[in-house]
């Protein structure tokens, strides 16, 4: 997925000609008649002929390997699109570092699958394959090396590519000239709007989603008479829907949230991965010593920013990141640089009762451990059991000595455990703000799923609040964390436990990141809701992500039970269902 893909792209990569593999084949196999050495009684075929059937064999290898690699580059994609993740499907959750895992080329260094399979399975939503580019490069550089003369085919496979780029270069001459012509927005029928925009017409699409942000910044002076600002609006969203596949329910959202202005910005930080990153695990080395190693391997690594003293950013490897010898000793988790600020957020202290309600794979869980030295007590927790092996796998590796792990439903952990000093709830979400990582987001999600979220995002939070010591002399904080941009799944759930439970919002302690809203749509939240935080990829070039600082502060229940009377009305099967697809996320 991504954006619809241009036919005539610059970026698509020219179909290759034969590569290493193709010239160590033997010769080629000759028909019969061609290849019968011995004279017979059949009429004779002469020199000429002979070329001729040759050249016509040779056509036909040519065009077979053009549809090999053809064939080739759909699986690629396919894969690269999440597609044909069978384990990921089979699961229901994927492995974020799978692609680390695997060696580039040849096996390199340890490649130890099961084992990392589990450890590595990193926070909420799948990594892309992030070196999938260096990985082909390198493969085209393979394949190209060696100093063997060009075969006749492989000449014949560059003449192609020349001519298909010119053909390129030709139409997007074209279209450009087209745009130039359409000055004014051009309305369609309204057929025209809701139908399926053509491949060829992207660039004109683009163009006319600019002029239509151009018209609606100066309604006044740009519109056309008869147009209402609706008519603009809604030619502009179908029009974004289109160019970036997004559904509008989506669409909609994303529109209500942002400036016009920053939208286009918002949606195309969503085609780009984030840069990679890597955690420095304090319990075990020193950010400079474990940039030292790495360089020492040929990984080309840099502090990530003046706000972390952990993370380091990773800009490209000679060796698979997911494997070398200080990941599989524990010295470095692999991480969005997003997922380090809830858990410094929550800043937990050495010797406290700490929970983790929503924790595997356990990115943020080591963190906290890190951060409280080994020592005191870390709870993490995780509803989904086979996620929780890999809280399991991931302490271990890291070396934290100070965790239980438990698999329990947050939506009643209290019944269970209680007394904490600090929770961190990072909870289940619509991963609307990782829509790079997961582009299957863009298309899949409507107002049932984003209900579904934020049902079970209250009632975990709700019972965060209930597991925590109002009395702690240290803390009495609960952080609440998703990686989702949407008001319902943020502000909306943090507005509820405010209502429903004895917690004030208290400044998260981040030195950057975008105020939460105290005003959304017509609806008003505590003024306090400013000191939350958003992050967003097109500010920050983080996930879209939301962090909430809240300070339990007596034993009076507040409004408990008027609350519980709440979620005791919401149906059951709501709540089955809601569990269910959590626990699988
Ligand atoms: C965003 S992920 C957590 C990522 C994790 N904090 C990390 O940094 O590695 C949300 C997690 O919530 C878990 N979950 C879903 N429903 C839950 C529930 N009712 N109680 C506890 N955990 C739940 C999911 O299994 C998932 O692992």
């Amino acid at each position: 997925m991504g954006r619809r893909k241009v036919t005539d792209d610059k970026s698509a990569k020219p179909v290759r000609g034969p590569g290493r593999k193709s010239k160590k084949q033997g010769e080629p196999t000759f028909p019969k008649e061609l290849a019968q050495t011995e004279p017979t009684d059949k009429k004779k075929v002469s020199s000429r002929g002979k070329q001729r059937a040759r050249k016509r064999l040779e056509k036909d290898k040519l065009k077979q390997t053009i549809n090999k690699n053809t064939k080739l580059k759909t699986a690629t994609k396919r894969q690269s699109d999440g597609e044909s993740n069978d384990e990921e499907q089979i699961n229901g959750y994927t492995d974020e570092n799978q692609q680390w895992l695997k060696p580039k080329k040849k096996k390199e260094l340890f490649d130890d699958d099961e084992q990392n399979e589990e450890e590595s399975m990193d926070e909420d939503v799948p990594y892309d394959d992030q070196f999938n580019e260096m990985e082909s490069s390198s493969e085209e550089e393979e394949e190209n090396d060696g100093d063997e003369p060009k075969l006749d085919i492989e000449k014949q496979s560059k003449k192609i590519r020349e001519k298909q780029r010119q053909t390129k270069e030709r139409s997007e001459q074209e279209l450009l000239t087209n745009i130039q012509q359409h000055e004014k927005v051009q309305f369609p029928s309204g057929q025209e709007v809701t139908k399926e925009a053509p491949q060829a017409d992207l660039q004109l699409l683009m163009h006319r989603i600019r002029e239509v942000i151009n018209v609606l910044n100066d309604f006044k002076n740009k519109r056309e008479a008869n147009r209402s600002r609706k008519e603009y609006l809604d030619l502009l969203r179908q029009d974004l829907c289109n160019y970036y596949s997004y559904n509008e329910f989506l669409m909609n959202k994303i529109l209500d949230l942002f400036p016009l202005a920053e939208v286009i910005d918002f949606l195309e930080a969503n085609e780009v991965q984030r840069p990679v990153t890597i955690r420095t695990n304090t319990l075990k080395t020193r950010r400079r010593d474990l940039a030292q190693a790495l360089i020492n391997r040929g990984v080309n690594v840099d502090p990530l920013d003046k706000w972390t003293k952990v993370g380091l950013v990773i800009y490209n490897s000679q060796v698979p990141i997911g494997a070398t010898p200080e990941y599989l000793c524990g010295h470095y988790m692999l991480q969005g640089a997003s997922s380090f600020l809830p858990c410094m957020a929550l800043a937990p202290q050495p010797n406290e009762r700490v929970l983790d309600m929503c924790a595997a794979p356990g990115g943020k869980a080591t963190y906290i451990g890190a951060l409280m030295r080994n020592s005191g007590i870390l709870v993490a927790n995780d509803a989904n059991k086979d996620r929780a092996r890999a809280i399991i796998a991931n302490t271990h590796r890291l070396g934290l000595t100070n965790t239980i792990v438990t698999n329990l439903d947050g939506r009643h952990f209290s019944e269970h455990m209680g007394g904490f000093d600090r929770c961190l709830v990072d909870a289940p979400c619509s991963g609307a703000g990782v829509i790079a990582k997961d582009q299957a987001v863009k298309s899949s999600k409507d107002e049932k799923d984003i209900q579904r979220c934020f049902t079970a995002q209250r009632q975990i939070l709700l019972n965060a609040i209930d597991s925590i010591n109002e009395n702690s002399t240290t803390g009495g904080y609960i952080v609440y964390s998703t990686c989702s941009i949407l008001v319902e799944e943020n502000e909306a759930v943090v507005q509820y436990a405010l209502n429903n439970r004895p917690v004030k919002i208290v400044e998260t302690g981040l030195e950057f990141g975008v105020e939460g809203f105290t005003n959304f749509k017509g609806t008003s939240f505590h003024p306090f809701m400013k000191y939350c935080r958003r992050y967003y990829p097109h500010l920050h070039n983080l996930d879209g992500f939301f962090v909430a600082k809240l300070k339990k502060y007596s034993t009076k229940q507040g409004n408990k039970k008027e609350s519980e009377t709440i979620e005791k009305e919401k149906k059951k099967e709501e709540e089955d269902d809601s569990l269910e697809a959590m626990a699988d996320d």
